[in-house]
């Protein structure tokens, strides 16, 4: 893992938008598309408030832009817990996205609607063949350009929590119940999937996030510390701010 470390988390939302830039940038020059998978989380989503402030902003061909998500609340579609709207409100609201291209995780179907599942792990079923119909031949997922991650104080990626069965699953996603965290059903890409990434980029700020990037850079193992297991197949990126890094030996 690379650990870059940035004065504050205004700086560090900045910083990570632009390097999120030229990556898109970047991959579009060699493919002619990219992919990014998102995260919820506060930071996360500061990320991508600070990608539309950017004057970079339409360097990025954003029609030819892949949009996944690393995990999501099973909640109806209109929660304001969703990742999703989060997303579209921070960004994707306001640059031409190809809605073809947005993959959102299946909501929590409204009474009698036909809007959603019952069962996340539907909603995981669903996912899990929408990543498979856009992966490369003989692969179950795609490998995302970059894939973005928050994490827990506890260490929990997605929502990947520390021992719990998420983390030991070997499919692409998984239904989560009865998460530590609200809401208690949820789904979840896994390490498998996450690792098929090229890059992937776990941010936190803020000194509640100390112990467990602390751990991480000490070698913690994946079920103790599901961020470990956040790594891409070219890059691991640890963006932080120096209050997240206050507790990493030198
Ligand atoms: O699903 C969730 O409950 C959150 O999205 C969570 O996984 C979040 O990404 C991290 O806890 C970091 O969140 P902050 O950046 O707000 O600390």
């Amino acid at each position: 893992m690379e650990l870059i470390v940035h004065p504050d988390a205004g700086l560090l939302a900045k910083a990570a938008s632009a390097r999120l830039i030229t990556t898109l940038v970047d991959a579009q020059a060699r493919r002619g598309e990219a992919s990014l998978v998102l995260t919820g989380g506060g930071i996360g989503i500061a990320l991508l408030r600070a990608v539309l402030a950017s004057p970079a902003l339409e360097a990025v061909n954003w029609s030819k832009v892949d949009i996944w998500w690393g995990d999501e609340r099973f909640v109806p579609a209109d929660s304001p817990d969703r990742n999703v709207l989060q997303a579209r409100e921070a960004l994707l609201a306001h640059v031409p996205v190809d809605e073809k291209r947005v993959f959102e995780i299946g909501a929590l179907a409204s009474e009698g609607g036909a809007d959603g599942y019952t069962e996340p792990e539907q909603a995981a079923a669903d996912y899990a063949a929408q990543l498979a119909a856009h992966a490369p031949d003989g692969a179950l997922v795609p490998a995302f350009d970059v894939l973005l991650l928050g994490i827990g104080p506890e260490g929990h990626v997605a929502s990947i929590f520390p021992h719990s069965p998420a983390a030991r699953a070997t499919e692409p996603v998984v239904a989560v119940r009865e998460s530590p965290k609200p809401p208690p059903n949820r789904v979840s890409l896994t390490y498998p999937t996450i690792q098929a990434a090229r890059q992937v980029w776990v941010i936190a700020a803020g000194e509640e996030k100390a112990d467990a990037v602390a751990a991480a850079a000490a070698g913690a193992g994946p079920l103790d510390l599901p961020a470990a297991a956040a790594t891409g197949r070219d890059r691991t990126l640890w963006l932080i701010d120096r209050a997240a890094a206050s507790r990493v030996s030198a």
